[in-house]
């Protein structure tokens, strides 16, 4: 089954998977990211992640009808591009002097979303990157924000501006993110990058790092897209509707599937690649999937959980334990894309100094 999916990743199908980024070096893993990275060792990835390899010929047995999918070792693989970065970052502070800087503007006090900020701004110190921050009270105005957008906008030792969304709702948002420079827009989400990243022929500056990073675990895996049947649970600006606009350019067909669908899990179950981003636990049952598919799972989703000590874990939207014993492949929550979505990050910071600098 896994063979109808996964791909000699060496090969010019595979090379083509993501026409968007800097082209490649040695091989297509660094066309996927706008740094040269070394392509990842995917035999050392799956002999860690393959729980028939390291255990015992008996117990191996006894798996293989309990779970067969391969875990999807996003934390591992985002690892790999961070050293990858951080290697980066030393060659342009030596070649030129010059430190990528990423500035993050948070509005309101909540919990997650001070989380993210901080889990952000640990990974930028690790890698060598200056982050910068603006942290606004819930009843800022807006204009308050955009000028925080301006001063960063300006300012030449910033290379990347993130808004962390959601804003509060009094925000309106379209005029907020259109204010980000679009050399900056280290998120993506500016319209003439989306429009750009929807047009054939065209590449936006970023790419949204969440989409992008699923698009590199498929990448890293091996896993074919071209003429492969893709769907996509959710429709967002952020993840859905970007990480569906990234399958079809590399030559996935694609179905979306949202709230408002009438027959998700006849449609689900037709796709050689799902990505779930619907923010609903659970929502995808052992049943949604056709065997032998490859499951992203984006969603993070807190239910409570008295055993953990922040009272909550975090679950995808995929029932995890169904869908292991029917996919060939699947992203774990955590460790699968979240980790991802930091790397790209830092990718697109990287990128975004590289080319404001014209550095090589
Ligand atoms: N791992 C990571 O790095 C990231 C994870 N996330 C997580 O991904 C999830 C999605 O985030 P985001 O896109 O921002 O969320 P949004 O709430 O903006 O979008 C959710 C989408 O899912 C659709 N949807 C909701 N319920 C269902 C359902 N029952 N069946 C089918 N479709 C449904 C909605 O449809 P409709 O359009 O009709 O309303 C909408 O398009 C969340 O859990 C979020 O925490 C988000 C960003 C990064
Ligand atoms: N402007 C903007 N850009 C974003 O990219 C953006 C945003 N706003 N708003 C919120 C969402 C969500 N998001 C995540 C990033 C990392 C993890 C992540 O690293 N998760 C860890 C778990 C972290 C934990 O344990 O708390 C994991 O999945 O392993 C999750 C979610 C980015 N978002």
């Amino acid at each position: 089954m896994a063979s109808s999916v996964f791909s000699d990743s060496s090969s010019p199908a595979a090379a083509r998977l993501l026409p968007l980024s800097v082209r490649s070096r040695t091989s297509q893993f660094q066309r996927s990211i706008s740094i040269a990275w070394r392509p990842l060792d995917l035999s050392a990835i799956r002999s860690t992640v393959s729980p028939r390899r390291s255990l015992s010929a008996s117990a191996a047995v006894a798996m293989t009808t309990e779970t067969s999918a391969k875990v999807i070792d996003g934390k591992a693989v985002a690892k790999q591009i961070k050293d990858e970065i951080a290697g980066e970052i030393v060659r342009m502070k030596d070649g030129i002097g010059i430190v990528p800087g990423l500035a993050v503007i948070l509005v309101g006090s909540r919990k997650d979303s001070q989380t993210y900020v901080r889990n952000k701004k640990k990974a930028c110190e690790a890698v060598g990157i200056k982050s910068y921050e603006a942290n606004l009270p819930e009843d800022s105005t807006e204009e308050e924000v955009l000028k925080n957008i301006a001063r960063f906008n300006d300012d030449p030792s910033v290379h990347g501006i993130l808004v962390q969304l959601p804003l509060p709702r009094h925000m309106n948002e379209e005029k907020i993110l259109n204010a980000v420079s679009i050399e900056k827009d280290v998120d993506g989400f500016h319209p003439l990058n989306i429009g750009r990243l929807a047009m054939q022929g065209r590449d936006p500056l970023f790419v949204p790092c969440t989409p992008k990073g699923c698009m590199e675990l498929l990448h890293t895996y091996g896993v074919e897209i071209k003429g492969k049947r893709a769907v996509v649970i959710g429709r967002s600006n952020i993840v859905g509707m970007p990480a569906a606009l990234l399958l079809q350019k590399a030559n996935a067909t694609i179905s979306m599937v949202h709230s408002n669908t009438r027959n998700p899990e006849e449609i689900t179950r037709q796709a050689d690649i799902i990505i779930s981003a619907a923010g609903v636990a659970n929502l995808v049952r052992g049943s949604w999937i056709k065997p032998g598919a490859v499951v992203i799972d984006v969603g993070i989703n807190p239910v409570d959980d008295a055993e953990s000590p922040r009272g909550y874990r975090l679950v995808g939207d995929v029932c995890y334990e169904e869908a292991c014993k029917v996919a060939s492949a699947i992203t774990p929550v955590p460790g699968g894309v979240g980790p991802m979505t930091i790397a790209m990050l830092l990718s697109n910071t990287l990128s975004s100094a590289k080319r404001i600098h014209d550095f090589k």
